[in-house]
C-alpha cells in the first residue's frame, strides 16, 4: 500500500498545521489511507486572508511577465509530474488512471493557458462623446479571492479558478474539497516550487466551516465555488450579503437527446461516455438519455449491452473502467435513486445490482434505467454517479421540451445526422453548453464554461471569460 501523506495548510508561502486529525482515504480500498490533514478553523482562514492581503500589493503591481512565468512553470512542472499527480489523483478521488492523468494534463495546460492570457489581458480606447476627450478602459486586479473546490475535479477545478485569479494580479485562500486535499495540494505545492510569491496562493485544509469562514470573511473580495446547489446557494447569500464578488457553478440534470436519424453507434459511444465515465461524477455528465421512438428499442438494446460489459474495479487497476464513487455517501445516493427510480415504475435494462469485488471500496455497477416518465425523480435530481435514464419521445419537438423541462441548463447534447433539427438544438436547448454529435461531458480548457438556470449563477469560468470575473473594469476619462 502507498505511503499516507501528511499534510498541513499552506500559509504566507509555509506548510502550518501538525495537528492533523482527518483523513482522506481511497476510495478503492478504504483500508488505504491517503493523507492525514489538519481540520481548518476561521482562525486559520484569518491568517491565509492575512498573507494572501500583505501579497497583493506587490504581486499585482509586478509585471505581468512575472506571473506568466511562474504560471508558464508550474504548467511544465506538473506535465513532468502527471503520471506520479494523476496516480494519486486517482488513488484519492477514485476516476481511473487514465482519467487521473488526463485531468492532471488539463490543469497543466490551464496553467499554461493563463501564463498567455495574463500577458493579453486589455482594456479599450473609445471616442468620448465630447470633443477632445479620450475615454479609455483598464482591467484591473481585484484583490484577494475565496475558491472553494469540489471533489470530482480535484486538480483541474483548482487550477481553473486559481489560474485566472493568479493571472491577472489576484491573490488567493483555497479550500479543497475534504475527500480530495491531497491533490490539490500537490497543485498549490508546485506552484511555490515555480517561484509563486510568499502569501500569493494559500490553502487551508477542513471541511464545509472553513468554505463559511471565507464566505464571511470581510477582507474577501471574491468567492468562486463549484459545488452542490444546497451549499451554493449559501455561498451566494452570504456574499452578496457584504457584496462579495461571487461565481457558482453547481449541478446538471443534462439531456442527450437521440433522433431517429442518429448514427447508432456514435449515439451508444456518446451516452457511454457522457453517462459512466469518470463514474458519473461529472456535472456535465449525461443523465437523461431522451430517445425517439424509431430508434428507442434498438438504441436502449445496445447501450445496456456496452454498460453490462463495463469493468468496474479499482481506480489504479489497468483493466478498470468505472472506478468507485468517492464516498459513501455517494454511493448511497446512487443506490437510493436506483431504488427510488424502480418504484416510480422504471425499468433496469443493466445494472442495480452492488458489484462484488474484493477489496473494500465504494464501488457502483453503472446503471441504466429505461421506461422513465419526465416527472419522476430520477430525471430531475442530480444523482451524481454512474447511473443515467432513459425517456421515450415521439419527435423533436418533444426531445426538446423534455431536455429543456428541468430547473438546470449546463450542458446538453444532441445525436443526429440533421443539420436542421442540430441548429436548431443549437439555437433552443436553454443550457450554457451545447453538444452537437459528442458527450455533454468533456470540454475544452480554453473557452468559457457554465450554465443557466440553477445550474451556475454570475460570470462564466475558464478561457477568455474568465477575465470578467477575476477583474475589475477601470473607466479613465481625459483632456489635454
Ligand atoms: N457542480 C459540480 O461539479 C459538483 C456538484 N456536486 C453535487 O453536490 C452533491 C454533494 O457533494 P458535496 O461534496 O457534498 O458538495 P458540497 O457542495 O457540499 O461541497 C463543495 C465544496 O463546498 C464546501 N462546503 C461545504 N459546506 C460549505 C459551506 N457551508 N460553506 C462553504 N463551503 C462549503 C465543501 O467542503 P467539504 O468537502 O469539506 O464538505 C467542498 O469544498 C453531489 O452529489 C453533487 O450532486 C458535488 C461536487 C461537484
Ligand atoms: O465535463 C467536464 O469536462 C467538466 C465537468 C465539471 O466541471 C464538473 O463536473 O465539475
Amino acid at each position: 500500500m502507498a505511503a499516507t501523506l501528511e499534510l498541513s495548510h499552506w500559509i504566507g508561502g509555509r506548510r502550518q498545521g501538525d495537528d492533523r486529525p482527518a483523513e482522506s482515504l481511497n476510495p478503492s480500498d478504504t483500508r488505504d489511507v491517503v493523507a492525514r490533514t489538519p481540520d481548518g478553523t476561521a482562525e486559520d482562514v484569518d491568517a491565509a486572508v492575512s498573507a494572501a492581503r500583505a501579497a497583493f500589493p506587490a504581486w499585482s503591481e509586478a509585471s505581468p511577465e512575472v506571473r506568466s512565468d511562474v504560471l508558464d512553470k508550474a504548467g511544465s512542472l506538473l506535465m513532468a509530474r502527471a503520471q506520479e499527480v494523476g496516480r494519486l489523483l486517482s488513488r484519492e478521488e477514485g476516476k481511473t488512471l487514465p482519467e487521473g492523468i488526463g485531468e492532471t494534463m488539463r490543469a497543466a495546460r490551464i496553467l499554461k493557458y493563463f501564463a498567455g492570457e495574463a500577458l493579453r489581458l486589455h482594456g479599450q480606447n473609445l471616442a468620448s462623446t465630447r470633443p477632445g476627450v479620450e475615454v479609455q478602459t483598464y482591467r484591473q486586479a481585484v484583490g484577494v479571492y475565496g475558491l472553494i473546490t469540489p471533489w470530482n475535479f480535484p486538480i483541474a477545478i483548482p487550477a481553473w479558478k486559481a489560474a485566472p485569479a493568479l493571472a491577472f494580479g489576484n491573490t488567493v485562500v483555497l479550500k479543497p474539497a475534504g475527500h480530495t486535499p491531497a491533490t490539490a495540494e500537490a497543485l498549490v505545492a508546485i506552484l511555490h516550487e515555480a517561484g509563486l510569491p510568499d502569501g500569493v496562493l494559500n490553502m487551508v485544509i477542513g471541511r464545509g466551516r472553513v468554505g463559511q469562514a471565507m464566505v464571511d470573511h470581510p477582507d474577501v473580495d471574491g468567492i468562486s465555488f463549484t459545488g452542490s446547489q444546497k451549499v451554493g446557494a449559501g455561498v451566494a447569500a452570504g456574499a452578496v450579503a457584504r457584496q462579495a464578488r461571487v461565481q457558482l457553478e453547481m449541478g446538471g440534470k443534462n439531456p442527450l437527446v437521440v433522433l431517429n436519424d442518429a448514427d447508432l453507434e456514435r449515439a451508444v459511444t456518446i451516452a457511454l461516455d457522457g453517462a459512466f465515465f469518470s463514474t458519473g461524477q461529472r456535472c456535465t455528465a449525461s443523465s437523461r438519455l431522451i430517445v425517439e421512438e424509431g430508434i428507442h428499442d434498438t438504441f436502449v438494446a445496445a447501450l445496456a449491452e456496452r454498460v453490462k460489459a463495463l469493468r468496474v474495479g479499482d481506480a489504479l487497476d489497468k483493466d478498470t473502467q468505472v472506478g468507485p464513487a468517492v464516498s459513501e455517501d455517494q454511493r448511497e445516493t446512487s443506490y437510493r435513486y436506483i431504488e427510488i427510480a424502480a418504484k416510480e415504475g422504471g425499468s433496469i435494462a443493466a445494472g442495480g445490482e452492488r458489484p462484488q469485488l474484493e477489496k473494500p471500496g465504494w464501488y457502483v455497477q453503472p446503471t441504466l434505467v429505461t421506461e422513465t416518465r419526465a416527472s419522476m425523480r430520477i430525471n430531475n435530481e442530480e444523482v451524481f454517479g454512474p447511473v443515467a435514464s432513459v425517456i421515450r419521445v415521439k419527435d423533436y419537438e418533444e426531445a426538446l421540451h423534455t431536455a429543456n423541462g428541468v430547473e438546470f441548463g449546463l450542458s446538453a447534447g444532441i445525436a443526429t445526422t440533421s443539420l436542421k433539427h442540430a441548429r436548431d438544438f443549437q439555437r433552443r436547448a436553454k443550457a450554457g453548453m451545447v453538444m452537437v454529435n459528442l458527450p455533454t461531458a468533456g470540454v475544452d480548457y480554453h473557452v468559457p464554461f457554465g450554465g443557466i438556470k440553477s445550474s451556475s449563477y454570475g460570470p462564466r469560468e475558464q478561457g477568455f471569460a474568465a477575465a470578467e470575473f477575476f477583474t475589475q473594469v477601470k473607466t479613465a476619462y481625459s483632456w489635454s
